[in-house]
Order: C-alpha cells, then sequence, then structure tokens
C-alpha cells in the first residue's frame, strides 16, 4: 500500500488542493492520499479556524475515495511532520507513506525541524506551484539532495524508491491559496 501524506493548515481547503493530490495519485502511483488537517501552531496568537470547521469544509472540497481528510497530528498529539512521521511508519508498518508538498515548501524545507530525518525516512513528492517552480528547483535541500532527486519521468517508482528520494512534477497549476481566499474574506470563522 502506497499512501501520499498532504501536511497542511487547510484554512480553508481549495481547488488547487484537490487538484494537486489527484497529480499526486497519478503520477507516484498512489493508491490513497491522506490530507493531514494540522491543529495549528500554539505559539502563533492567531490559530487557524476551528478543526471541525476546516473538516467539513474540506470534505465539500474533496470528495474522491481514495483521499481520507484527517486529524491525526491532533489526535497522536505531534506538531512537527518528522515526529508524525516516525509515529505513522510505527503504526502501519506495511504502509509505505510519501510527503507531499507544493514547491514553495520546498523552499523553505531546510528550516523544518530535522528535516535531513524526514528525507531519510520518507521519498518525497513535490507538486509545481505557479511562481515557485524556479525558486523549488534552487531551494537548498534540493540541491543537498541533489543526487536523491528521481527524474519527473520516473515519478512513478517514488514510493517504493529507497531514501532519501524526491521527484519534482510539472503539472497543471492552480493559483489559489488559502492566505488570498481569507483576505477576500470568503472564509468567515464559526
Ligand atoms: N495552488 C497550489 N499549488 C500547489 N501546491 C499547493 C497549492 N495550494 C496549496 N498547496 C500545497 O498544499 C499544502 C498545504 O497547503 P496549505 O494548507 O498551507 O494551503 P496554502 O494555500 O498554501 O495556504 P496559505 O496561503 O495560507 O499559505 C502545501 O504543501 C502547499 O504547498
Ligand atoms: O515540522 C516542521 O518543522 C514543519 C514546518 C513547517 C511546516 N510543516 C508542515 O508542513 C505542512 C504544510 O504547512 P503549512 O504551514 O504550509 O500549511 C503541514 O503539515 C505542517 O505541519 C512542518
Amino acid at each position: 500500500m502506497r499512501i501520499g501524506i498532504l501536511g497542511g493548515s487547510f484554512d480553508p481547503a481549495h481547488r488547487g488542493h484537490a487538484l494537486i493530490t489527484r497529480e499526486a495519485l497519478r503520477h507516484f502511483d498512489l493508491d490513497q492520499v491522506w490530507w493531514m488537517i494540522s491543529p495549528g501552531n500554539p505559539l502563533k496568537r492567531e490559530g487557524p479556524a476551528p478543526m471541525a470547521q476546516r473538516i467539513a469544509q474540506a470534505q465539500q472540497i474533496m470528495r474522491d475515495p481514495r483521499v481520507a481528510i484527517t486529524d491525526i497530528e491532533a489526535r497522536l498529539g505531534t506538531r512537527f511532520t518528522a515526529d508524525t512521521l516516525a509515529h505513522l511508519q510505527a503504526l502501519y508498518p506495511g504502509v509505505r507513506f510519501v510527503w507531499l508538498m507544493g514547491a514553495d515548501n520546498l523552499v523553505q524545507f531546510d528550516k523544518w525541524d530535522h528535516w535531513r530525518d524526514i528525507m531519510e525516512r520518507v521519498p518525497i513528492g513535490v507538486l509545481a506551484r505557479p511562481g515557485w517552480r524556479m525558486r523549488g528547483r534552487k531551494a537548498r535541500a534540493a540541491r543537498i539532495y541533489a543526487q536523491a532527486e528521481l527524474p519527473a519521468r520516473f515519478s512513478h517508482a517514488l514510493a517504493n524508491a529507497q531514501t532519501p528520494a524526491w521527484s519534482f512534477v510539472n503539472i497543471p497549476m492552480s493559483p489559489l491559496s488559502s492566505s488570498a481566499i481569507r483576505a477576500q474574506g470568503d472564509w468567515p470563522r464559526r
């Protein structure tokens, strides 16, 4: 079983998330994708909308039997991705997890807690995002792990590749972002 994990605030979820999820299922030959709705950074004064509101809205946006909308991190009590993945691998030893992210996150990836552990632990699938393709390719993490890049034409083999392994796929892109939706006032807190 090959499962992609798309972590995010989903505050709110939008069609860009749905698009990259479908593309990830196809390009990385995944059986499922789990949307992992993050509880929110406890250090931030302005947290995201309540979990129940974000989950209900995500379920409206993404209706696909291969996609699960989850609050795993809230249940596990983890905040950092490295910890979450360690827990998931211990809980599901038969699953090949792939961490999914937009190209914008690859740019900051080298600032994440134990980011090299994440690289060594799971394959990483990166999806193009408008304005971030070039910056993603030049990211420090991408440069340090240049040898571990699986060319896009082999992306279907990513989930079973030996780590470290990452692959960057060019896909039809969506300019949508949660921050733009919030700025338009289209996402009132309930
Ligand atoms: N339009 C998009 N194209 C590609 N990747 C995206 C897009 N929107 C979100 N993502 C990716 O989805 C994951 C979760 O994103 P998140 O929930 O933070 O949404 P966001 O639109 O990036 O939010 P914000 O604008 O508040 O930063 C991240 O890996 C992000 O890179
Ligand atoms: O573990 C970390 O240090 C870390 C730092 C930044 C982001 N992440 C994770 O990356 C995912 C996307 O985050 P965000 O803030 O872009 O919604 C989400 O699952 C976060 O928990 C994780």
